[in-house]
């Protein structure tokens, strides 16, 4: 384990991933510990250097000194950032650490670029379950006396906690293993962790983030278990309420931990929203830096493929796109070539010639002039077919922003709503090349009749 000093906190974190990546700071709940987060590191190591911490008065971290504030781990959050990078972090934070997230997010806008949040505490307020069995104990647990006799008293009571904090963590078909669940449980009562547990228990009800979040620019994937019994669906509601930006997903057979309970479906939506393979083992998966992604995200807003999307459905499509330059007048694809990517230009102009009669190159004609903003070769990228029409960078080149036929389908299937905005923006491109070539058409037939006269 990594050990950074942060203003007098020493701060103990797994630092995995590429060194010169985007950073991605992984914050773990109450009561837990950076153990919680490591289910998601080889996903997200691919594409960026993880720093996931042990919040101070967790796991290996010492407790501050001064009481525990979700304002003050934020802050130091937001430190860590600065000492580490000149660019603004990536936040994934689990259900306490949700909350030092979006708070960090709405002190310091500038340096989160995004963030995924797991069963993120908004209001503070947790479940009834929690408040009428576990807060008495983390209250008696201040006192140094009580937090003995209940280390004293734990080995005998395993079944009596087993069966009251199961029901509020996991979803009762939770496919949890039972080593991590074990793991998870030993985070919760390492000793030691009762005035910090109590501080946090008071400073999460303190920090209620509910009618805040409509400040909130940054935009944010949202996953909670449709099961979570400490963190209420009710925060949910919130977020669903107020932030524009976010992408809420409620995942079945998950409680408060479904990066446990149902870890596929869970990082196939954070791979989606991040733009990282979703399947780990897929070599030609695509990734790129982080700022190629931010700058497509911008450039879509005024384009035929991104019209009408929200920013955050703008970043998650960003994340798919393929750069790829041209010089002036290359062969992109030929004409019968099997290739499905849509093309979306971003600089210069592509030309389309149509097909050659009898084989003879010099009758093709030019078919369209594809400027940027606009799209081509969405009719393979629809049916599956060949290339219709051979496809030539302009007088100076061209580049493209590809989709990828496999990846739009992908997309589609984890964000419906995404993929039919997409969808209807790429029907109408076609509505209104249909109409172009109708009106050229009339023309053609006019000049046939003139001459015919
Ligand atoms: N008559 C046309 N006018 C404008 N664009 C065309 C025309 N015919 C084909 N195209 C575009 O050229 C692309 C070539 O690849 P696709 O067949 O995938 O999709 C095709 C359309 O996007």
């Amino acid at each position: 384990m990594e050990v950074f000093s942060i203003d007098g906190a020493q701060i103990h974190a797994l630092d995995v991933g590429p060194r010169q990546a985007q950073l991605a700071i992984l914050i773990h709940g109450w009561s837990s510990s950076s153990f919680a987060m490591s289910p998601l590191i080889p996903l997200l190591s691919r594409r960026f250097r993880c720093i996931a911490i042990d919040l101070p008065g967790y796991g290996e971290s010492p407790p501050l000194r001064e009481r525990a504030t979700i304002g003050r781990y934020a802050q130091l959050v937001g430190r860590l950032i600065t000492g580490l990078s000149e660019h603004p972090a990536v936040l994934i934070g689990h259900s306490m650490g949700g909350m030092i997230s979006t708070t960090l997010a709405l002190q310091v806008p500038q340096l989160v670029d995004r963030m995924v949040l797991i069963c993120p505490t908004i209001s503070g307020r947790l479940s009834f379950w929690i408040n009428t069995f576990v807060s008495p104990i983390t209250m008696m647990e201040r006192f140094p006396f009580f937090s003995r006799l209940l280390s004293l008293l734990e080995p005998s009571m395993l079944s009596v906690t087993d069966s009251l904090m199961k029901p509020a963590s996991f979803a009762e078909r939770s496919a949890i293993s039972e080593a991590d669940y074990l793991r998870l449980r030993a985070d919760a009562r390492r000793p030691g962790q009762g005035r910090v547990r109590a501080e946090c228990f008071v400073a999460m009800r303190r920090q209620d983030l509910s009618g805040r979040l409509r400040e909130l620019e940054t935009p944010a994937l949202v996953i909670w278990g449709a099961e979570d019994n400490t963190v209420p669906l009710r925060d949910a509601g919130v977020v669903a309420d107020e932030w524009r930006n976010a992408d809420l997903r409620i995942v079945p057979k998950a409680g408060h931990w479904p990066h446990f309970e149902t870890p596929e479906v869970t990082m196939r939506y954070i791979a989606s929203y991040l733009g990282l393979p979703s399947l780990i083992s897929q070599p030609d998966a695509l990734v790129q830096p982080a700022e190629v992604t931010t700058q497509i995200t911008e450039f879509l807003v005024n384009s035929q493929l991104g019209s009408g999307l929200s920013l955050a459905q703008r970043t998650r499509l960003a994340a798919h796109l393929e750069r790829r330059r041209y010089p002036p007048q290359a062969l992109v694809d030929r004409i019968n070539q099997e290739s499905t990517d849509l093309y979306l230009v971003q600089e210069g102009t592509l030309e389309v010639w149509s097909p050659p009669i009898d084989g003879d190159p010099t009758s093709q004609r030019l078919l369209m002039t594809v400027v940027a903003g606009q799209i081509t070769g969405e009719m393979s990228l629809l049916d599956g077919g060949r290339r219709s029409a051979d496809l030539r960078a302009g007088e100076e080149g061209v580049t493209l922003l590809a989709l990828r036929r496999e990846r739009l389908r992908a997309l589609a299937e984890d964000d419906p709503a995404l993929g039919n905005a997409v969808l209807w923006n790429i029907a109408s491109a076609l509505a209104l090349r249909l109409r172009l070539a109708n009106w050229q058409q009339q023309g053609l037939v006019r000049e046939l009749q003139a001459l015919k006269r």
